[in-house]
């Protein structure tokens, strides 16, 4: 049996804000610094030890992992950035309030742009100053492979490169990974592991700065999964998730 623990990043300035946050690189607020440190206090406690972790190239993916693995006296593991691991390209709604969006164009076209699995948001002109292009970190991509949106569905093609060439091998290998990245990018791989449907995935959200350990068979197939911590609380941040699409 292997194990592999998930954690979306602990709360941004944009969750805070409530704003499309997508590939934008925003960093964590004083409560994400905090709910980043109490994962890795969580995981410690609870006897998890790492071999290797894998977090994007978007800093509050990475100072979360930073964080915990300062908690857990863990700061000489190896750190993988994948640029395959980011966040869900928002398109032009990125920098957008999401409730003004909602009010704007509804509740239920927000909900499609959020967490339908084929439906992108509105794409950002080649020319808009919000795309990523030029950015150093994506030196080596070919532009083609630079969003400019993406649905769910995209998503999950760039992961899945990542979770087959590299993570499962790794996994196979006996390796004790932490990944620490996105909600729609871990949204992405869960869908894959748990076979989600294209309908049910709507409903998944994932809380900010909680352990999600997944427990997998020889080939790789869930055996179960469980949410470390208090469970009522991690389901009111997914309530709370859910609801951030809406208008007041
Ligand atoms: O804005 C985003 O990039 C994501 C994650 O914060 O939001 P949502 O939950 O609306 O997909």
């Amino acid at each position: 049996m292997y194990k592999i623990v998930f954690m979306r990043h602990g709360e941004s300035t944009w969750n805070l804000e409530n704003r499309f946050t997508g590939w934008v690189d925003v960093d964590l607020t004083a409560k994400g610094v905090a709910e980043a440190k109490a994962a890795g206090r969580a995981l410690k406690e609870a006897g998890f030890t790492f071999d290797l972790t894998y977090t994007s190239v978007l800093k509050r993916a990475i100072r979360t992992l930073w964080l915990a693995l300062d908690e857990m006296d863990a700061m000489y593991l190896p750190v993988k950035n994948d640029w395959r691991l980011n966040e869900r390209h928002y398109g032009a709604l990125q920098g957008l309030d999401k409730g003004e969006t909602a009010a704007k164009f509804g509740d239920e076209q927000v909900l499609v742009w959020r967490r339908s699995y084929d439906t992108p948001p509105p794409a950002l002109e080649k020319n808009d100053d919000r795309t990523s292009f030029g950015d150093p970190r994506y030196a080596s991509l070919d532009e083609s492979q630079i969003p400019l949106t993406e649905c769910l569905k995209d998503t999950v093609a760039r992961v899945m490169p990542a979770w087959n060439d590299e993570i499962a091998p790794a996994i196979r290998a006996g390796k004790n990974i932490l990944i620490s990245a996105h909600g729609n990018s871990l949204r992405a791989i869960i869908k894959m592991l748990d076979n989600i449907s294209d309908a049910d995935i709507v409903g998944l959200n994932i809380p900010n700065g909680q352990p999600l350990v997944y427990e997998l068979d020889a080939d790789l197939k869930p055996i179960k999964h469980y949410y470390l911590g208090d469970q009522a609380a991690i389901a009111a941040a997914m309530a709370a998730v859910a609801n951030q699409g809406k208008a007041k």
